[in-house]
């Protein structure tokens, strides 16, 4: 059983990255040479609300920015969905230097982080939970970080992740214009995949940003700074907290642009 298969024990999941029968896991490598232009591909459109914004949470794989998703005041539109997703979190996976941390990867090229905003399909579910166990339940973008400039807005969030250095720790944050962390470019790559941690459901239509956005590397240094270990445990540091690739298996890559 998994138990055995020692290459695949990895520390954060404990044996959990192989889900038996999956057949459209994540994060996988885009091939841009594989990917298929789709020219009905509209941008993807977001409209968040910087008030429904509520609190950071430590939730032992990485911190979660979460929403108010009662109303439809935070959504994403457009692109491959057919209909709106509400904003449920955010959150950011990444390396313990700045050589690897992203999920994805493009042409086999590893950025040092990657953001992930995690929307809800409302018009078919009620509620998150719910549709995190749908095959089209779940939208995430993901944002590929670089190291260059300072991420001016970002430096808010950097700011009170001490207060959230251990597991279960939550601070409230209640005014954050999370379109401030997509890149300026429209294009992305679009495919059917999973969550990257458990439950690992394959609820998730995946939109990833073609263009990074720019950190510096003092903001990445405090994400590695935060616990995954909880007040009173042997401290482990909040660092590679991202899956290994999985199998492309029979799936296309779509792109919004040539
Ligand atoms: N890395 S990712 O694929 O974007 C990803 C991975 C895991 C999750 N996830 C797993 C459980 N939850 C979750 C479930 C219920 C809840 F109230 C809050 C949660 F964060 C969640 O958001 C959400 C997104
Ligand atoms: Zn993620």
């Amino acid at each position: 059983n998994l138990q055995d298969n020692r290459a695949n024990l990895h520390p954060l999941w404990k044996g959990e990255i192989d889900v038996p029968g999956g057949s459209r896991q994540s994060p996988i490598n885009i091939r841009i040479r594989d990917s298929v232009f789709h020219p009905q591909l509209a941008p993807v459109h977001t409209q968040y609300d910087p008030n429904t914004c509520l609190h950071i949470w430590n939730n032992g794989y990485s911190f979660f920015v979460e929403f108010d998703d009662s109303t439809d005041k935070s959504i994403v539109s457009g692109g491959p969905l057919e209909n709106p997703f509400r904003l449920k979190q955010f959150h950011f996976h990444w390396g313990r230097n700045n050589d690897w941390g992203s999920e994805h990867t493009v042409d086999s090229r590893v950025f040092p982080a990657e953001l992930h905003l995690v929307h809800w399909n409302c018009s078919k579910y009620r509620t998150f939970e719910e549709a995190i166990m749908e095959p089209n339940g779940l939208a995430v973008i993901g944002v590929f970080l670089k190291i260059g400039k300072q991420h001016e807005k970002l430096q808010k969030l950097v700011d009170i992740l001490p207060s959230v250095r251990y597991k279960d720790a939550l601070t409230e944050f209640n005014y954050f214009d999370a379109s401030c962390l997509l890149p300026s470019c429209v294009d992305y790559w679009t495919y059917s995949g999973s969550l990257t941690t458990p439950p690992l459901t394959e609820s998730v239509t995946w939109i990833i940003m073609k263009k990074p956005i720019e950190v510096d590397h003092s903001q990445l240094a405090v994400f590695r700074s935060l616990l995954f270990t909880a007040v009173g445990e042997e401290e482990k540091y909040m660092v590679d907290n991202f899956r290994p690739l999985q199998p492309i298996m029979n799936r296309t890559v779509h792109s919004s642009f040539e």
